[in-house]
């Protein structure tokens, strides 16, 4: 939504100033003056999916070479915004894509290679660690391929990476309790592991699935960051809420009583506005959750002083650029 499109659609008072069309221009004005340094500004990165950074060109290239239909992908790729549903068709394409150790280090390297040119200094870049017997990967050597990728980009991308391992919400509680087996082990080698993350469509899997894996984790010290609340499920939020992991992320659907729970954790909440746009997981950066539309506003603003603004948001201008 550019400045003049809102000027346009707001309603002038004859005879009057209109503040509204004053704050815009003054909105414009400083879009100009300040974008150039916010694409300039040294970014720090918290909520990156590997699998979900991935170049629009790598992902035709893959397809291609495997001699794949690539009409549904173009057309997916093609479009701006994504329903959950169908960002979750192309988590889906993107896997059948990237199934080999080979494409896993060359994703991860041009993933690093693009923060970097965007001035990110500092990432913590998620994956979920993935078996696939039929080219012999088990999660410990996608994780490999991971490093191996990492490794190349380093001397020419100056970043600061860290890793968080990510249970997909599809898979089972065996498989979760592994995925943090294994993030135990790497540590131990002596990577650096940020955390676990819980991911994956929200309208797949059970928290009693999840939950042992995520307890296990909290017992071995690592901080959880749980995605939260991106489709209404009252069951998810009030246990993860209750779980009182370091971070939460999204938040979009939370009822009151949830918001006044999430207020009184203090729980770090980390939101993007590009994905809940993007997703739809809201209507317009008027109608977002953390904006001054709706009636829990006030909840907000609480939220926001009560954190000391710490909160990960990006402002309007920041968004723009
Ligand atoms: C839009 N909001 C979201 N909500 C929940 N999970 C998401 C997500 N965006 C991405 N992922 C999760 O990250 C995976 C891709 O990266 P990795 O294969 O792990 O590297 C997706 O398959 C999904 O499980």
């Amino acid at each position: 939504l550019s400045c003049s499109e809102t000027m346009q659609s707001r309603e002038s008072i004859p005879g009057m100033v209109n503040i509204d069309d004053a704050a815009v221009l003054a909105m414009e004005d400083l879009m100009t003056e300040y974008l150039p340094m916010c694409r300039a500004m040294p970014k720090l990165e918290l909520h990156a999916h590997l699998n979900g950074s991935i170049r629009a060109a790598t992902l035709l290239e893959l397809a291609r070479e495997r001699d794949e239909d690539c009409t549904e992908l173009e057309n997916i790729l093609k479009k701006d915004k994504r329903s959950l549903p169908e960002t979750f068709k192309l988590f889906g394409l993107i896997r059948i894509l990237t199934t080999d150790h080979r494409v896993i280090t060359r994703i991860t390297r041009e993933v690093i290679e693009d923060f970097a040119a965007e001035n990110t200094i500092y990432i913590e870049l998620r994956t979920a660690p993935k078996n696939n017997s039929a080219v012999g990967m088990t999660k410990r050597s996608y994780m490999e391929s991971v490093k191996v990728g990492l490794d190349i980009a380093a001397p020419v991308s100056p970043i600061h990476v860290r890793l968080i391992l990510s249970i997909d919400r599809r898979e089972t509680t065996e498989a979760a309790m592994d995925t943090v087996r294994l993030a135990c082990e790497l540590r131990k080698e002596g990577w650096d592991i940020a955390g676990i993350d819980l991911s994956g469509d929200p309208a797949i899997g059970e928290w009693t699935t999840f939950a042992p894996a995520l307890m296990f984790a909290r017992e071995q010290g690592f901080p959880l960051a749980l995605h939260c609340g991106e489709v209404r499920n009252s069951e998810d939020i009030r246990s993860m809420l209750a779980m009182r992991p370091e971070r939460l992320g999204h938040v979009c659907c939370l009822d009151n009583y949830e918001w006044e729970v999430l207020l009184a954790s203090r729980i770090p909440v980390e939101v993007c506005l590009t994905s809940n746009l993007a997703t739809q997981s809201v209507p317009s950066i008027e109608e977002h959750h953390l904006g001054h539309s709706r009636d829990w506003s006030p909840l907000i603003l609480r939220y926001l002083v009560s954190i000391g603004l710490s909160i990960v948001i990006d402002f309007y201008m920041i968004f723009r650029a």
